[in-house]
C-alpha cells in the first residue's frame, strides 16, 4: 500500500479505528511527538536551542511531547502556547502536565535566535484563515534563520487542498503521521513542506481496509508491472498504431513533439494525419513517422478505417474550429481510443456535452487550468481541493482527465486518483504538453490501461526533465526517454 495519500477526514477515522482496535490517544501522541523529537536529534546530533510553538489542539499536543524528549537529551528549549494552558483538553492537556518547564505567551517576541523552530501551532484541525497573535507569530518566526520543522503540516496549509489560510510559516522539513495527506502534495502546500518524513505512530495498516483510500502519489509502483516491454517473439503492429492529428502548414510543430514522444516510448508505428498544405513541413521534419494527407472529411475518415489504428490523438496544433470538432467527433465515434489536447478540448467550449454523448471508444483529457475551466466551468478552484475537482470532472464525463499543472492529478471515472510530484518547474516550457501527450497515446497504442497509461506518461515526462535540468525546451524530452526507461527497467 505505498503511495497512499489520505484526506484529512480519512485520516481522523485512521485515528478513530486505531483506537477502537485498542491504541490509546495518548500512546499515538506520543509516538507522534517522539518521532518529532526524534527527526531532530538524527538531524543535530550535538543538540541546539529549539523554540516549540504550541497550538491549542493535538497538533500543540504533539509539541508539548517534542519539547519533552528533547529536553530530556539536554537541548535549551523554549515553548510558547497559543492561548491558555488551562483550556487545553483531553491527550493535548495530559502531554502539557507532563512537561516541567515554562510556557511562554505565544507572540512574535518568543522568536529570538533558536537554532530550530518546532512548528506545532496547527495541524489537520485548521478550520480558519490565521489571524492576530498566531499569524504575527508566524510571519516573524519565518523571518529567522532557524531550521524549521513543520509538526504534521506547515501551520496555515489546508491539510486536504494545500492552500494557505491567512498565514503560513515555509518548513525546512515536515514530519507527518501514518501517510502523507493531499495537502503535502498539491500546491502551493507542497512548496512549503520541505522533505516530508511520514512517521509510523502505531496506526495499522488494516484501518485502510475500512477506510478504502482512492489517491495515492504517482510513482512507479502503481504502473510499472502493467508496463509494455516488447516481447521478443513481438512485431511492430503487436506494439500499435497511433494517429496524431496535425494542424495546417503553420501549425505542426506540436504533431511533430506528440509524435516522436510516442514513438520514443514504444509506439510501433506512429502516423501524422494533416491537411495537404501541412505535408510537405512535415515530409521534412520526420522520417521514422509516417505522413497520411487528407483533404476532405471523408479522405480523413478513411485514415481513421483501418482498425490497426487503435489511438488517435487529436488537438495539437490543431486550431479552434468546427472542423476540429468534427474530427473529434467522426475519431469518438470510430471507437478509438481518444487523447483529447489543447485546442480539441477548446472548441468544445460552451459545449461539453457533444463530446460525452453516444457510444464512443475510451476517451481521456489533458487540459491545463484555462481549457478545464471552459469544459467545467462550475468545477473551479473555489469549490474543492484539485482532487475533488479532478475526481468530479471524471465521473460527469466518463472519462480520464488529467489536469496538468506542478501538481498534476489524474482522475478515473472509477474514482482513483493520482498526484505526480515529479515534475521539475523547467517543464513549464512551451510543447511541453505536446509531448506529454504524445506519451500517453504512445502507451496506449500498446494497449496499456487508461489511467495506468496517464499517470506512468506523467511521470515519465517529469522524469526525463529531471535528468535534463536548467535549460530544457521541449524538443528535449523525447531523446531523454530512454534514459528513464532503462531506469524503468531495472526497477520493473
Ligand atoms: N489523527 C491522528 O491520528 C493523530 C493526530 N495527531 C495530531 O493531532 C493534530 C490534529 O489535532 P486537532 O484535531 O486537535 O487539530 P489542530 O490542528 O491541533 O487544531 C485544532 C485547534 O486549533 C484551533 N484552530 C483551528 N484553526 C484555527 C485558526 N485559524 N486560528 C485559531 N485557532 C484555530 C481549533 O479551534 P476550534 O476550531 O475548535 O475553535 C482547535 O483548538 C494532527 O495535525 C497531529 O499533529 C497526533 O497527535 C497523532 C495522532
Ligand atoms: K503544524
Amino acid at each position: 500500500m505505498t503511495g497512499i495519500v489520505l484526506t484529512v477526514a480519512q485520516m481522523y477515522d485512521a485515528d478513530r479505528l486505531a483506537k477502537a482496535d485498542g491504541m490509546s490517544g495518548v500512546a499515538l501522541m506520543g509516538a507522534a511527538g517522539r518521532a518529532v523529537a526524534g527527526f531532530l536529534l538524527s538531524r543535530f546530533p550535538h543538540g541546539g536551542r529549539v523554540l516549540v510553538l504550541c497550538g491549542p489542539g493535538n497538533n500543540g499536543g504533539d509539541g508539548f511531547v517534542a519539547a519533552r524528549h528533547l529536553k530530556a537529551a539536554g537541548w535549551t528549549v523554549d515553548l510558547a502556547l497559543l492561548g491558555e494552558r488551562s483550556a487545553l483538553k483531553g491527550d493535548a492537556a495530559h502531554m502539557a502536565d507532563l512537561w516541567d518547564g515554562p510556557v511562554l505567551a505565544l507572540g512574535p517576541g518568543v522568536v529570538a535566535g533558536q537554532d530550530v523552530i518546532v512548528d506545532a501551532l496547527f495541524g489537520a484541525g485548521l478550520s480558519r484563515p490565521i489571524e492576530g497573535v498566531a499569524a504575527a507569530t508566524l510571519r516573524r518566526a519565518a523571518l529567522s534563520k532557524a531550521f524549521k520543522l513543520a509538526v504534521d503540516m506547515p501551520s496555515g496549509v489546508h491539510g486536504d487542498s494545500g492552500q494557505i489560510m491567512g498565514e503560513s510559516l515555509a518548513a525546512d522539513a515536515t514530519v507527518t503521521f501514518f501517510r502523507k495527506k493531499t495537502g503535502h502534495l498539491l500546491l502551493p502546500g507542497r512548496a512549503l513542506c520541505g522533505a516530508i518524513t511520514v512517521a509510523h505512530i502505531g496506526i495499522s495498516d488494516r484501518v485502510l481496509e475500512t477506510i478504502q483510500p482512492r489517491t495515492t502519489e504517482n510513482t512507479p509502483v502503481l504502473w510499472a508491472h502493467l508496463w509494455p516491454w516488447p516481447k521478443p517473439t513481438g512485431h511492430k503492429y503487436a506494439r500499435g498504431h497511433a494517429v496524431i492529428v496535425s494542424g495546417g502548414m503553420a501549425n505542426t510543430g506540436a504533431a511533430v513533439l506528440a509524435a516522436n514522444a510516442a514513438l520514443r516510448i514504444g509506439a510501433g508505428l506512429v502516423t501524422v494525419a494533416c491537411p495537404i498544405d501541412a505535408l510537405s513541413v512535415l515530409a521534412v521534419k520526420l522520417t521514422a513517422v509516417m505522413t497520411r494527407p487528407f483533404a476532405d472529411q471523408a479522405q480523413f475518415y478513411d485514415i481513421l478505417s483501418d482498425p490497426r489504428k487503435n489511438v488517435v490523438l487529436l488537438g495539437p496544433g490543431s486550431g479552434v474550429s468546427a472542423e476540429t470538432r468534427r474530427h473529434v467527433l467522426m475519431t469518438l465515434a470510430a471507437g478509438k481510443r481518444v487523447v483529447l489536447d489543447a485546442d480539441a478540448l477548446t472548441a468544445f467550449t460552451d459545449r461539453p456535452g457533444e463530446l460525452f454523448e453516444g457510444e464512443r471508444g475510451e476517451l481521456i483529457l489533458t487540459p491545463h487550468e484555462g481549457e478545464f475551466l471552459r469544459l467545467f466551468p462550475d468545477l473551479g478552484p473555489g469549490i474543492a481541493d484539485k482532487v475533488s475537482r479532478v475526481r468530479l470532472a471524471a465521473a460527469r464525463v466518463g472519462a480520464v482527465v488529467l489536469l496538468k499543472g506542478g501538481d498534476t492529478v489524474i482522475a478515473d471515472p472509477d474514482g482513483r486518483a493520482v498526484i505526480t510530484t515529479n515534475g521539475p518547474p523547467d517543464l513549464a516550457t512551451a510543447g511541453a504538453g505536446d509531448v506529454l501527450a504524445g506519451l500517453i497515446t504512445g502507451l496506449l497504442a500498446q494497449g496499456m490501461p487508461l489511467f495506468e497509461a496517464a499517470a506512468a506518461a506523467d511521470w515519465v515526462h517529469g522524469a526525463a526533465a529531471s535528468l535534463f535540468g536548467p535549460g530544457l525546451t521541449a524538443e528535449d524530452l523525447p531523446g531523454l526517454v530512454p534514459g528513464v526507461l532503462r531506469q524503468l527497467k531495472d526497477f520493473s
